[in-house]
């Protein structure tokens, strides 16, 4: 049984006749399953900042569609002046959203195909940034899966797991990264009982998460975010998995604002902490969490945006960082698509970067 089949949905997808990104509205689920049709520069980089399109992996898929779409219509006939329209829709699009890198990982991965493709006519050349979108698309769903069968491999049947944020199908193509092993064990029987973090302020656990999660069958139960402590002092949750923005070269990761007070829980309590991390979410430039820059975002996200009336006082301060960063002794393992780094990481991450670029197959 294709547990995934119930999960219906593209998170993204192009619409080359009509010049449109197509994405599943994620501010309105789990109530309204609305899907979008963006056509301007405008409009994709609002879908990307209002978190209509959120989680790393889908962030870089849309980006990458997203500077097709803008330079695709292009009149420029000589690469000078394409490069140059190129270049500026990116630097737009790249200006969306600082902390996922498979943002910027993906518009750099365009622009590396334009210049492979230098000598080439433009058409040629909007052809293979075309193709080299739909390949950043598909190789997510390969990836996902190779994580999930890793992160498969860490549990047995019945454990109790508990995730942050949503690192679900929503924000990749298919099988999401911290939930791959649980909808590929609930292929298996493993009959998981996943706790979901409702996840503070923006609610992408209980909204996100916890939609999918039922959708596909397996057995979640909603917590608030300050619950943790009491689900894993009663030992109901063996393993944890959480997805990531920004992998650091040492191993620290940026993650939903929240992750490093769950992977401090998790290590008070002796229980793993697993990070599902594609190639794509490790930045080998930054040498530690602190070189991540954190996203900071509007007031009104803590203080209105998800209740029907105010429920804080006017003019009070706010601090709303959207992501934090878990230090890498917190993390029992980082799992990729290449396969399971432990400790100490700026070893182990430069090992699956080597396995990455000797060719071996995911
Ligand atoms: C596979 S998605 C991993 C992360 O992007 C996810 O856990 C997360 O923090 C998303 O934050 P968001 O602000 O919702 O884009």
């Amino acid at each position: 049984m294709d547990t995934l089949q119930s999960l219906n949905f593209e998170t993204v997808e192009l619409d080359d006749q009509k010049n449109a990104l197509v994405i599943i509205d994620q501010t309105l689920l789990p109530n309204k399953v609305v899907y979008l049709s963006l056509k301007t520069m405008a409009e994709i980089w609002q879908a990307i900042y209002d978190l209509q399109v959120r989680g790393a992996p889908a962030i870089g898929i849309a980006a990458a569609y997203g500077l097709y779409l803008g330079i695709k219509q292009s009149s420029a006939t000589d690469f000078d002046a394409f490069f140059a329209e190129f270049s500026k829709v990116k630097k737009y699009l790249a200006s969306s959203r600082p902390t996922a890198v498979n943002l910027f990982w993906a518009l750099d991965r365009m622009e590396t195909c334009l210049m492979k493709n230098a000598s080439a006519s433009v058409e040629k050349i909007k052809t293979a940034l075309l193709q080299e979108a739909h390949d950043i698309k598909a190789e997510d769903i390969h990836t996902c899966r190779a994580i999930g069968e890793y992160g498969l491999s860490l549990l047995k049947p019945g454990m109790g797991l508990l995730t942050h944020c949503n690192a679900g199908q929503l924000a990749t193509v298919k099988y999401g990264t911290a939930t791959a092993p649980m909808y590929l064990g609930q292929e298996q029987g493993y009959n998981f009982k996943v706790f979901v973090d409702e996840t503070r302020p923006l609610l992408q656990g209980a909204r996100l998460t916890a939609y999918e999660l039922n959708r596909a069958g397996i057995d979640a139960t909603l917590i608030c975010d300050n619950m943790a402590a009491t689900v894993m002092s009663n030992g109901w949750v063996n393993a944890v998995f959480v997805g990531c923005d920004r992998v650091a070269a040492n191993g620290d990761t940026a993650n939903k604002i929240g992750t490093s007070g769950v992977a401090i829980l998790a290590h008070y309590y002796g229980i793993p902490f697993y990070v599902c991390a594609p190639t794509s979410t490790i930045d080998m430039n930054c040498q530690t969490g602190r070189d991540i820059h954190i996203e900071q975002r509007p007031a009104e996200e803590i203080t209105e945006k998800w209740y029907a009336q105010r429920m804080a006082p006017q003019g009070i301060k706010v601090f709303n960082p959207a992501f934090d960063v878990t230090e890498n002794a917190n993390i029992t393992a980082i799992i990729t698509e290449y396969g399971i780094a432990q400790p100490p990481f700026t070893t182990s991450l430069k090992d699956i970067f080597n396995k990455k670029l000797s060719g071996k197959k995911i």
